[in-house]
């Protein structure tokens, strides 16, 4: 436990990690993605969570090409992991919770077989990895593709949402992850349900909130992205604010904006470029620009912006991890620290 019994400062335990980490933390690339890259059919509802069933040797198997790719954080399978989703397949509510604490363990295990066997040539030096949970967005669990949109119909209220993640949220917290990462969060509602759903389970663990943006100033619904991050802002249980699964070209205008509104450290892990096409479960190239060269040539404008943890969402890989890792680490930004003097 982070804060022990004391008073909560997440962020503050956050940056003590950081800077341990070297001044950058890196977090890991897209984990459904390369699932599917590696064979697993997730054109299911279920979308990766299926292999917290069916294939957990192969989540493992990528937890740890992320950390021999320099990976500080790795992120749970959970994100499209849900109780209801998980019964609506047949699996008993203990099996469903059990599932969703799978994914935390299947990390840890991950960890644990890369500090005794595993090639630590690009962690030399470096803390213990950390073990996000990933809590995906309502959106997520929908399988309509609506974390892009933050459309969640006219009927969707806040206790709604608060309903439909408690649950969840404390099966996970109860694995013992080190974070709690609350990803692709395409509105501020969700933020809010959230930062209250922390305090009132008295979630002693530290999360961070990451919001998804395609225009660079708003977040996918149209709340602007600084009101967004203002709520993660005032709730000390939280870590880090930013964005992930947004085009790579949007991320810089996106730390500036959320810089101005909080100090706490700020998690950037866009995905490709690419645009998620819901319907047929496929990544379209709507940027024109994609790849792994272009997204590591923006790592160090990232940094330099205030970046203190940056990693890859959808479509990166252990490969693009390995260039971020080697982007944040060989290169000298002494003058403007991610992790401001404390
Ligand atoms: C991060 S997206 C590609 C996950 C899949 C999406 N929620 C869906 O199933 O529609
Ligand atoms: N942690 C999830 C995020 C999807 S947007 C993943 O990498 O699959
Ligand atoms: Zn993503």
């Amino acid at each position: 436990m982070w804060f022990g019994g004391g008073p909560i400062d997440a962020a503050g335990a956050l940056r003590g990690f950081v800077r341990e980490a070297g001044g950058c933390a890196v977090v890991d690339g897209g984990l459904g993605t390369e699932l599917e890259a590696h064979g697993a059919d997730l054109h299911d509802a279920l979308w990766s969570a299926k292999c917290l069933a069916s294939a957990p040797h192969l989540i493992r198997k990528v937890h740890l090409d992320y950390l021999e790719a320099g990976a500080d954080v790795i992120i749970s399978a959970s994100y499209q992991a849900t109780i209801e989703g998980f019964q609506s397949r047949g699996f008993s509510r203990d099996e469903s919770e059990e599932l969703l604490r799978r994914s935390v363990h299947v990390a840890q295990e991950a960890r644990r077989v890369f500090a005794a066997e595993g090639d630590r040539s690009s962690r030399r030096g470096r803390p213990p990895a950390l073990v996000a949970a990933s809590v995906g967005s309502y959106g997520a669990y929908r399988a309509d593709g609506s974390e892009y949109s933050g459309d969640y119909g006219k009927s969707m209220t806040k206790e709604d949402l608060k309903n439909f993640h408690r649950r969840r949220l404390q099966v996970l917290a109860g694995a013992g992850p080190d974070l709690i990462a609350f990803e692709t969060i395409p509105n501020k509602l969700e933020a809010q349900v959230y930062a209250e759903l922390l305090e009132e389970n008295g979630i002693r663990i530290p999360a961070w909130f990451s919001f998804t943006s395609k225009d660079g100033v708003n977040a996918a619904s149209g709340d602007p992205i600084n009101e967004c991050a203002a709520v993660a802002d005032s709730c000390p249980r939280v870590a880090a604010v930013g964005v992930n699964c947004t085009a790579p070209r949007f991320i810089h205008g996106l730390i500036l904006s959320i810089k101005k509104v909080t100090s706490k450290p700020i998690v950037v892990y866009p995905n490709s470029g690419e645009s998620y096409v819901a319907e047929t479960n496929e990544w379209v190239d709507s940027d024109g620009a994609t790849g792994t060269d272009d997204f590591v040539s923006r790592v160090g404008e990232w940094r330099r912006a205030g970046a203190a943890l940056i990693g890859g969402c959808c479509r990166t890989s252990p490969a693009t991890v390995r260039a971020i890792a080697r982007a944040v680490r060989e290169a000298e930004y002494d003058d403007i620290p991610a992790v401001a003097v404390l």
